[in-house]
């Protein structure tokens, strides 16, 4: 019933458990203390319908209520802070995970099933923290307290209460493990749902263009209402556990107060004494019985967990900490594959000597990306170096500092040109911003508004302002991952001269277009994940036969286009 992986995760909730145990405790003290003089108060006003003392006792009565309010107070801001520290310390050690990642190990995981963690799933798991496990170890307490009082009220009863208490416990791990399988597949649609919701709103322009939009919109219907079935099953396991806990709490309490009454009426308990075991019989169950409705949230975050740990527990490559003593670029017959038996690149051998240009060339799905990320460090895998240091053992930050990428659709944050081109250096002035803006051929004020995204801007204005956020950097490696695809022919040129005009940097450049890759020192050649050949262009048009027939299908194309326009 205790998740002991879930409560070593957060030690830090564990004195706010305790607290929180402890206040209730003593609250429920008060509460007796107030039945007790309530029972006190009655039993005397019906038997000797006297008022001695009365004011006294029913100060009594206040200050146990009085201390009753304010434990409860006490254990509910406990309450609090253990389910706030349960969030921080998952959300934390869950985004920290993330972060430690390399992009390959974060990958088997997708964004709508990361956010949903992070924000249901870890609300889910502030009930556990907050109300299950301090309502547990206080479901202990009550009852031996409660019992021990009883034992001198009477002795049957006293034992009669305390053995109907752990049929509540019974009742739970009963259903404990048709919840479980109940829950994990509730989790399994819910993340399938936001999967799909996620999807289908971002690709809704497209599902618009193509028509399917009605299409999907049935098939999320569907999974909407299988999700709304398996909510509804949830339900009612939940409330028919609740009702058979309920039976047997009220049913416990009720044998209590009976064997109370007639003890009363052989005259072997006094009438003080039945009236408080009247009163205090059903606190005997509740602290039980509220453990019971706990425990399905508490399973809910349970099933929540078990996703959350299969990330926590990860075992990630340990970032590297190697510093390399130059920018000198290798990889020797160096092979990947994304997965097993389903080779990307093979035998692939280049030699980058810093300040060089390369380019990389093949059809599509040759696996140059795939090449640049293994240079980028984004895949784990040793076959490249830098400076001798295999690149998963560079430290990431240095990695981060030389190499700078720009794709085909470079990202634009909210906010002015100036806020985009400052993440690449804070410290920039408005004179460097400006050289670097002209440099990638962009005349636009820095204070220009930019939308999210960068929608108010035309897709060459976009690319040009990420090159020229890229140029800011300054980084001694520049990878260009055909980042001129999604733009107009105007842009694509200003792009590429002012690419051609960084002389002292190390260039990779990844373009489909041919003509950009003219006048790199060498272009490398992949043939299916193969190397077909690595040279200057025009001995690549002699010597290696799938350059020579991209080429001629290009210039084929252009002459086409030429002509037709
Ligand atoms: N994350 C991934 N998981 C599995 N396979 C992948 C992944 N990324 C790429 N691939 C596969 O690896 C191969 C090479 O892809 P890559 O993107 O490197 O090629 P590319 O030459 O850059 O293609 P393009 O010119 O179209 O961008 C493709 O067959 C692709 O399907």
């Amino acid at each position: 019933m205790l998740n002991k992986k879930l409560l070593q995760a957060v030690p830090e909730a564990m004195p706010y458990i305790r607290r929180n145990v402890l206040f209730q405790w003593l609250s429920m003290l008060c509460g007796i203390t107030a039945y007790g003089v309530l029972a006190l108060v009655s039993s005397q006003l019906i038997l000797e319908r006297s008022f001695t003392g009365l004011g006294f006792r029913l100060c009594i009565l206040a200050a146990a209520l009085f201390g009753r309010w304010f434990f409860t107070l006490r254990a509910v801001q406990a309450s609090a802070g253990a389910s706030e520290s349960a969030k921080r310390t998952i959300r934390k050690r869950l985004l920290a995970k993330l972060a430690s990642l390399s992009w390959d190990e974060s990958s088997a995981w997708n964004t709508s099933e990361l956010v949903q963690l992070a924000g249901e799933g870890t609300e889910q798991l502030e009930s556990y923290f907050a109300s299950y496990i301090p309502q547990f170890f206080y479901a202990l307490l009550a009852p031996l307290t409660l019992f021990v009082i009883t034992l001198f009220l009477n002795v049957p009863a006293a034992f009669a209460l305390l053995l109907c208490v752990p049929l509540i416990p019974v009742s739970i791990v009963a259903v404990q493990k048709f919840a479980k399988k109940l829950l994990a597949k509730y989790w399994g649609q819910y993340t399938t749902l936001g999967d799909s919701f996620l999807e289908n709103l971002q690709g809704l322009t497209t599902l618009k263009i193509y028509q399917a939009d009605q299409a999907r919109h049935e098939k999320m219907n569907e999974e909407a209402e299988n999700f709304r079935k398996i909510t509804m099953r949830v339900l009612i396991m939940q409330l028919n556990s609740i009702s058979v806990m309920d039976l047997v709490a009220y049913g416990g309490a009720a044998l209590g107060m009976l064997l109370g009454i007639l003890a009363w009426r052989t005259h072997t308990m006094s009438l003080f004494r039945v009236l408080f075991l009247i009163l205090i019989a059903s606190e005997f169950f509740l602290p039980m019985r509220a453990l019971g409705s706990f425990f399905h949230i508490a399973m809910n975050g349970q099933a929540a967990a078990e996703k959350l740990f299969t990330i926590l527990e990860t075992v990630s490559r340990v970032p590297g900490t190697g510093i390399p003593d130059s920018l000198d670029i290798e990889a020797r017959n160096l092979g990947w594959e994304y997965e097993p038996g389903h080779p990307v690149l093979q035998d692939v051998s280049l030699h980058i000597k810093p300040g060089a240009s390369i380019g990389i060339a093949g059809q599509s799905g040759s696996g140059k990306s795939t090449l640049a990320a293994l240079i980028r460090g984004r895949l784990s895998d040793s076959g490249v170096t830098i400076g001798g240091v295999p690149v998963p053992d560079i430290n990431p930050a240095w990695l981060q500092e030389n190499l700078t990428v720009l794709d085909h659709h470079g990202f634009l944050f909210e906010g002015t040109i100036r806020d985009n081109l400052c993440l690449a250096d804070p410290e920039a002035e408005d004179e460097q911003l400006v050289r670097a803006m002209k440099q990638a051929g962009i005349n636009l004020p820095l204070d220009a508004p930019v939308r999210e995204n960068g929608s108010n801007l035309s897709g060459g204005q976009r690319q040009r302002i990420a090159l020229a956020r890229a140029l800011v950097k300054d980084a001694p490696v520049l990878i260009l991952d055909e980042a001129t695809s999604a733009v107009d022919a105007q842009s694509e040129n200003a792009i590429m001269q002012a690419v051609k005009g960084l002389k002292d940097k190390t260039l990779i450049i990844i373009s489909h277009r041919l003509v950009n890759l003219q006048d790199t020192g060498e272009i490398l050649v992949l043939d299916h994940g193969r190397p077909a050949g690595c040279a200057s262009h025009d001995s690549l048009l002699k010597e290696s036969p799938a350059y020579a027939s991209l080429w001629n299908a290009q210039q084929e194309l252009e002459r086409y286009g030429k002509e037709s326009a």
